[in-house]
């Protein structure tokens, strides 16, 4: 990524706490290591504590090496899709209906919260331990996800929230048949407990690599809390049959132990996780802006495939920071505009761009000062589809802090804040790229008039 130049006056307030913590109660959390003493959970080196910030954590119990196996929880303890389809009261109409492993899941998480399944499944304690909230997008009012128009965010929020219905859509044959056939209680697996499972599911389900990339929660290690600081993450071992951490750094006794929830904006971790890192604190943290072929484009077919062997779909994310313009989202935007006269130019032209990183002239025309153009389009576009002004999400910003000091545990304030905290944040991005996209775009068209004179 060229580097930008970082304008001095640019600093938003810090708030001193990113999100409420989550709620938790201790002789559940006692239940849970009783529970996991006994399924054979083996000594830790980490102990469950809890945490200013997170709600609870898992802080080292001793000295722990940088890259030394951790955790070791047990196969049997694990909530994978396949576990799911034995335990369930309905697993008879769940394999019958061939659900996908999220909607599997979500069923069993709603039955244990209920403690609907039968003695074998055990994983009463751990259900007990959950939060009942985590304050993920799925638990906003309809005002909070208004607050989001006009941000990257929007669509995220909305694909998250109609995943949700569209899993709760299809699991209605299944508990509309589950209850005429006695298999489970009438009224009780509604769509409040639903929405318990799916926030559950999405600030906790994880992809175990070393096992198939398999849908798993992992009771125990998901009581690990994300830093942006740090890259390690859990993975199944095959020689123990446990899923195991290695830290990519050293831990003094007494410290928190993180993982990385993936390399994620702060936008991101407030839709799935209901936290956002502090403003300034997340070197992931970016405005997402999205560019897509348009589908009247006469070489739509052509430039999809040949995106498609780059390795890139037709409707791009590319992430735009203070101090970065992705070159990948300029070398898209020229392959996008450009209008080569068929399919064997626009070969040539994606070999040119996408493998050399150079903007070619096509048709008399500079491919470069046209990507400028159409991303300079793209940040209006999405500046304008703010609906308050930067003033007055400041003042509103302003207000809400000052009110809230001394009461950190209001989480829709929280959440208004942190909103108004992306909101300023992603138009400084925006106006921040227009006015560098216009400086730079200003000295190519001098230096290709003089080199043309
Ligand atoms: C996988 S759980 C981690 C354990 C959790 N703290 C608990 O007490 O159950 C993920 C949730 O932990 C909290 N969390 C994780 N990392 C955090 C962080 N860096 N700051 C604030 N909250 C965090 C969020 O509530 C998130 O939804």
């Amino acid at each position: 990524m060229p580097l930008l130049p970082t304008p001095s006056c640019l600093n938003l307030t810090r708030s001193r706490h990113s999100c409420p913590p989550v709620r938790c109660c201790a002789a559940a959390d006692a239940s849970l290591l009783k529970w996991l003493r006994e399924a054979g959970l083996p000594a830790q080196k980490v102990k469950l504590s809890s945490t200013v910030q997170e709600g609870r954590g898992l802080v080292a119990g001793q000295a722990i090496r940088r890259g030394e196996a951790l955790l070791h929880v047990p196969e049997r303890l694990l909530i994978t899709p396949e576990a799911a389809l034995r335990h369930s009261s309905v697993a008879a109409l769940l394999n019958h209906a061939a659900l996908p492993a999220w909607s599997v899941l979500a069923a069993l998480l709603a039955e244990l919260k209920i403690g609907q399944t039968g003695p074998e499944s055990t994983w009463g304690p751990y259900i007990s331990a959950l939060p009942l909230q985590n304050g993920c997008v799925l638990e906003w009012s309809a005002a909070e996800v208004a607050m989001l128009q006009g941000t990257s965010l929007q669509k995220a929020a909305a694909d998250i929230t109609s995943a949700a219905d569209v899993s709760w859509e299809e699991l209605q044959p299944v508990l509309t048949d589950g209850c005429a056939q006695g298999l489970i209680p009438r009224g009780l697996l509604d769509r409040q407990l639903f929405t318990w499972s799916f926030s559950t599911l999405l600030s906790r389900l994880v992809k175990l690599a070393g096992s198939g990339g398999v849908d798993v929660c992992v009771p125990w290690a998901d009581m690990l809390n994300h830093s942006p600081h740090v890259s390690a993450f859990f993975e199944y071992d095959q020689s123990t049959k446990s899923v195991i951490l290695r830290p990519d750094k050293s831990y003094r006794k007494g410290e928190q132990v993180y993982i990385s929830y993936g390399q994620k904006t702060s936008g991101q971790l407030l839709l799935s996780y209901g936290f956002m890192p502090a403003p300034g604190s997340n070197p992931h943290d970016a405005c997402l802006l999205e560019l897509s072929l348009a589908e009247d484009d006469p070489c739509y077919q052509a430039k999809a495939a040949c995106l498609r062997q780059h390795g890139a779909e037709p409707a791009r994310e590319f992430p735009l920071r203070l101090d970065a313009l992705p070159q990948a989202l300029l070398l898209f935007a020229a392959f996008r505009d450009a209008r080569p006269s068929g399919a064997a130019e626009v070969m040539v032209l994606a070999k040119q761009l996408f493998e050399t990183g150079t903007f070619p002239v096509l048709h008399g025309c500079s491919l470069e000062l046209a990507a400028m153009d159409a991303v300079l389009h793209a940040c209006r576009a999405a500046l304008a589809r703010f609906s308050s002004t930067d003033k007055s999400d400041r003042d509103t910003l302003q207000q809400l802090q000052d009110q809230s000091l001394g009461h950190s545990s209001d989480a829709h304030k929280w959440r208004r804040i942190s909103i108004l905290q992306l909101r300023i944040q992603e138009r400084r991005v925006l106006n921040r790229t227009v006015s560098v996209l216009i400086g730079q775009r200003r000295q190519l068209s001098q230096s290709r008039q003089v080199a043309s004179q």
